[in-house]
């Protein structure tokens, strides 16, 4: 760990003496003239995890400044930006939504602009109900793997009588209980394992009930940037046997683990398990996520079914994630400033295009 903190930071502070980085707007060597302006409204956490000085100073020898936007501030008195990248919570993304008419209306005058990604596509991510319709009618026919979202229902309210109606819906325990609205607290991410009747008037709703797939305790972050995809393991829950669906009942809160600083990349694992999904798969799967969710910035969670060659379970997609752990100088998301960087100059690349075309 520590090797890779030193050298990450080595490799930063060469890269801004190459560059001899500067903040003052006064174009150095090795850098090209401004090509892409990126307007970004992050919040304070994001923008530390995202904006690694990596990833300023190679965006800058491409041409690629990325600049604070005021919200106190209407967006046609600022920039101009070639793009709008925002991920914003609670208070600050109702507004974003309430403006969402002003951001439209600016789309409008300024159609050069790109936003990332459209608010109302990103609204949908923040329902695990709504995350995942579609999903299952996605056409993969051709691939080498097939997807599924697990059995679920939603929990409004009086999660006592729910217990009756997810027997009816032909759910079987244990289930996994997620809190049905994402909204970047802590308390979006608390789950529960119920593994009877009775353990689900202790939960408190809104939520969705979700049944437990087991999958050898490994998933897969499927990251998606654009065109780009990449895809890493994550340590996950073990399997649940039939003896412990007999003998346990209760309701468990269990840990991030996905999000634990350990990998499962270098781990010791069965292969049957750990397998990453196929390419092929993997890209068909991302291209129809695009077009279906209107996104270009999110990665899925998928778990292989247990004992299947790929039969794969999408359990949680996340709009434009975590893609850099600060704590641990940990790449979630391995090369992300590179991908990003590409990502955009292929965006600045395609303006300049329809510029001379006109
Ligand atoms: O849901 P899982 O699969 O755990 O993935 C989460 C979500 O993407 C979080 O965003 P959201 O809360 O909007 O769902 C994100 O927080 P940020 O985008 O704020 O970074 C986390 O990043 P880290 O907190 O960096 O781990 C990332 O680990
Ligand atoms: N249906 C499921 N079956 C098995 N494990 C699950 C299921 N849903 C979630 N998990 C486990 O719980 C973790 C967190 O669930 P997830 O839906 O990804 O929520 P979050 O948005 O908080 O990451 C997953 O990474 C996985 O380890
Ligand atoms: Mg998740
Ligand atoms: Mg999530």
């Amino acid at each position: 760990m520590f090797g890779t903190l030193a050298s990450g930071e080595l490799e930063t502070a060469r890269l801004r003496r190459d560059l001899g980085f500067s903040c003052g707007g006064i174009r150095m060597e090795g850098e090209q003239t401004q090509k892409l302006v990126v307007g970004y409204a992050l919040t304070p956490k994001k923008k530390k995890s995202f904006l690694q000085p990596k990833l300023e100073v190679l965006a800058r020898r491409k041409g690629i400044c990325f600049v604070p936007i005021d919200l106190n501030r209407p967006l046609s008195e600022q920039g101009p930006f070639d793009v709008v990248l925002h991920k914003l919570l609670g208070k600050e993304w109702q507004d974003v939504i309430e403006v969402s008419g002003c951001l439209l209306d600016y789309q409008q005058k300024h159609p050069e602009v790109t936003v990332l990604d459209p608010p109302g596509a990103i609204q949908r991510i923040h329902n695990r109900q709504s995350m995942l319709e579609g999903l299952a009618d996605l056409n993969l026919s051709d691939c080498s793997g097939s997807i599924f979202v697990p059995k679920q229902m939603v929990v409004l309210k009086d999660s006592a009588s729910s217990a009756d109606r997810a027997v009816e819906a032909g759910l079987k325990f244990p289930l996994v209980a997620k809190p049905l609205w994402i909204d970047g607290t802590a308390k979006s991410h608390q789950l529960f394992l119920a593994y009877d009747r009775r353990s689900l008037a202790e939960l408190d709703p809104p939520l969705v009930l979700q049944e437990f797939v087991n999958h050898g305790g490994v998933m897969f972050k499927v990251f998606v940037v654009g065109d780009t995809i990449k895809v890493v393991r994550r340590f996950s829950l073990p399997n649940i046997s039939n003896c412990e669906k007999g003998k346990v009942d209760g309701v468990f809160q269990f840990p991030r683990v996905s999000s634990a600083a350990a990998s499962a990349d270098n781990a010791d694992l069965d292969p049957s398990v750990a397998e990453l999904p196929p390419k092929p798969f993997l890209e068909a799967l991302a291209k129809e996520l695009r077009i279906l969710l209107r996104l270009r910035l999110f990665n899925i969670d998928m778990i292989r079914e247990h004992g299947s060659k790929n039969v794969f379970y999408v359990i949680d997609i996340n709009y434009f994630p975590g893609l850099y752990l600060k704590l641990f100088c940990y790449a979630k998301m391995p090369d992300y400033e590179q991908v990003f960087v590409d990502f955009f100059h292929d965006m600045a690349q395609a303006k300049q295009k329809k510029r001379h075309c006109k």
